[in-house]
């Protein structure tokens, strides 16, 4: 037996969890980061322990990482051949974007900041922020996060990237000192506008439903609710599992879906950071374009829609933060934010470099047509 991510689907209330169950080793493996489909039979089956499964999903969401008890080495071995370090293979990524525009998409939680016990203390190093600003002014670069647009600007505060909160729900443009901004004009769009007071209404029901369990933190983004179980005893998550379920029994037009040690509330609609990777490629005139190579940096499972999204238009490719072996999209890792600080770096001086050199050649034909005329 081997175990996998399932997603499950209760069609009745929208939700969606991802359940590590086991599966029998003689079936071929699915593909790295895609999910098992099930049978409506083992769904209902699953559904028959919903609570349980509710736990066991919420524990695989951010596996608690102990020193004591590292993945197998030969686990890590074995995925990292499958998703080699992007800092190793940084000259082969380099060669495949030759003569494209690289354009990029980075998540904010555990990739530019470090995962903290506080939503509100998730801040960005200055050397993070020092880092960014100079990406920015190389490529085109935008922030998808699943926090609300503000919230996540006032932790990055630069004024000339593209900002997608709320799960890609929120987008806008630079506001200003970004030359990527297509025809001058700002870009504006919300995919889920009406959905503001049914999620002000949700976010006030989970807190009040949860607000006898120690630590839970409910966050309204906007677009999204987010209902935090980091802080919350492992023995109260069946209790939190029960009361976040019963609220969104009565919101059939909200879906669940899980992240790292959080749920996230959304509405139905068919949009998520993949959509809103596409949605900005085109804003920024990339749309039918084979010249163009996205590079999309996440840490979640939110951030796999976007990896999915660059594996079917076989362009560019996805980067999984991770220190543990996870099921994912995602071509190459990066163990930490500090690693991405490290590769955006490298980014940045690569480019540098080859601005350089073609301003020297440009400049060496310039003379040479001047010494032929003369
Ligand atoms: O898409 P992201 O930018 O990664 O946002 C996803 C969620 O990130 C935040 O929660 C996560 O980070 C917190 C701070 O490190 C941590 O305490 C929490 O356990 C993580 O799930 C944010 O608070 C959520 O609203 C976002 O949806």
């Amino acid at each position: 037996m081997t175990q996998q991510n399932v997603v499950v689907s209760d069609l009745k209330s929208g939700i969606n969890l991802t359940i590590p169950v086991k599966v029998p080793v003689s079936k071929p493996a699915p593909a790295p980061g895609s999910c098992i489909t099930i049978s409506r039979k083992t769904l209902l089956e699953i559904n028959g322990n919903k609570i349980n499964s509710w736990v066991d999903s919420m524990r695989a969401s951010s596996p608690t990482h102990h020193k004591s008890t590292p993945p197998l080495s030969d686990d890590l071995t074995s995925w990292m051949v499958q998703h080699p370090s992007a800092l190793d293979m940084f000259e082969q990524i380099i060669s495949a974007s030759k003569g494209k525009q690289i354009v990029m998409f980075l998540d904010y939680d555990g990739t530019l900041s470090p995962i903290v016990e506080d939503p509100d203390q998730a801040f960005m190093s200055d050397a993070m922020r020092a880092t960014v600003r100079k990406l920015a002014r190389y490529f085109p670069t935008a922030i998808v996060s699943g926090r609300c647009r503000d919230k996540v600007y006032s932790f990055v505060r630069l004024a000339e990237l593209y900002y997608a909160g709320s799960h890609g729900m929120d987008i806008k443009g630079p506001s200003k000192g970004s030359k990527y901004k297509k025809g001058g004009q700002a870009v504006l769009f919300q995919a889920a506008i009406e959905f503001i007071p049914m999620i002000d209404e949700v976010y006030k029901t989970l807190q009040d439903a949860t607000k006898s369990i120690k630590g839970v933190r409910v966050e309204n983004n906007k677009f999204c609710a987010s209902v935090h179980f980091r802080s919350v005893d492992e023995k109260k998550w069946g209790e939190l599992a029960q009361q976040v379920r019963s609220v969104l029994k009565e919101y059939p037009k909200l879906r669940l879906t899980q992240g790292r040690k959080v749920f996230e509330i959304r509405p139905t609609i068919k949009w998520d950071k993949g959509k809103a990777l596409e949605f900005l490629l085109e804003s920024l005139g990339y749309a039918n374009c084979t010249d163009v190579f996205p590079v999309y940096i996440g840490d979640d499972r939110t951030d796999e829609d976007a990896f999915k999204v660059l594996r079917e238009r076989d362009q560019g490719f996805g980067i999984l933060v991770s220190k543990i072996p996870k099921d994912t999209h995602a071509s190459y890792s990066l163990q930490e934010p500090s690693e991405v600080m490290v590769f955006l770096r490298r980014l940045v001086g690569w480019k540098k470099l080859t601005l350089k050199r073609q301003f020297r050649i440009r400049r060496q034909i310039e003379e040479i047509k001047a010494s032929l005329r003369n």
